[in-house]
């Protein structure tokens, strides 16, 4: 499969999470591109078409904010390109002390969903570093690889649930 991995991270925890899920899909044989979202431009933005799983991760900021740079990415790849992502991914890391706790991962879901882009699974919540407990990531990227071999997409509603859908 052909794997995009999207990440902005600022103090190196969703930067930790997003080398996970790249030597998750390494390990599948997977072919893996990877991009900071300051990073991702008109080009890297079209090549998303060809990918069978894009994955978007992002830290929450002041107060449940998504950071502007991913905000600038999703702008570039969903409205003004529009770009048909086949099936996304969503992670993020975040902190419990907060009233909205890794709220940007519900925004990021809420923008794919926004364009029809359906998701690969549920999403994935990290408090800090991935670092004690690494097969909870890996796990849930294996989980996402199978799930794009096996058609099975996630949607999110109105009211952010995520529903499920076999396809084939
Ligand atoms: C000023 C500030 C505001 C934050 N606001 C939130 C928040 O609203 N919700 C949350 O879950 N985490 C919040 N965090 C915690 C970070 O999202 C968390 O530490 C994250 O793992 C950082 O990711 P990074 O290492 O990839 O930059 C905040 C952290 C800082 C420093």
């Amino acid at each position: 499969m052909n794997i995009a991995i999207i990440c902005h991270s600022m103090s190196g925890n969703t930067e930790e999470v997003a080398t996970l899920i790249e030597s998750t899909h390494h390990h599948r044989g997977d072919h893996v591109v990877r991009y900071d979202a300051d990073r991702v431009g008109y080009r890297e933005a079209r090549s998303l078409a060809s990918c069978d799983l894009v994955y978007f991760g992002s830290y929450t900021w002041a107060d449940g904010i998504l950071p502007d740079e991913m905000k600038d990415t999703f702008r570039l790849v969903l409205k003004e390109l529009n770009v048909p992502i086949r099936q996304a991914a969503v992670f993020g890391t975040g902190d419990k002390m907060f009233v909205h706790f890794c709220r940007a991962v519900d925004e990021m879901a809420y923008h794919l969903s926004k364009y029809g882009i359906p998701l690969a699974g549920e999403l994935l919540k990290i408090e800090q570093s991935p670092r004690n407990q690494p097969f909870n990531v890996q796990h849930w990227a294996e989980r996402m690889a199978q799930n794009v071999e096996e058609g099975v997409m996630h949607h999110v509603d109105s009211e952010n649930q995520i529903i499920v859908a076999q396809t084939s």
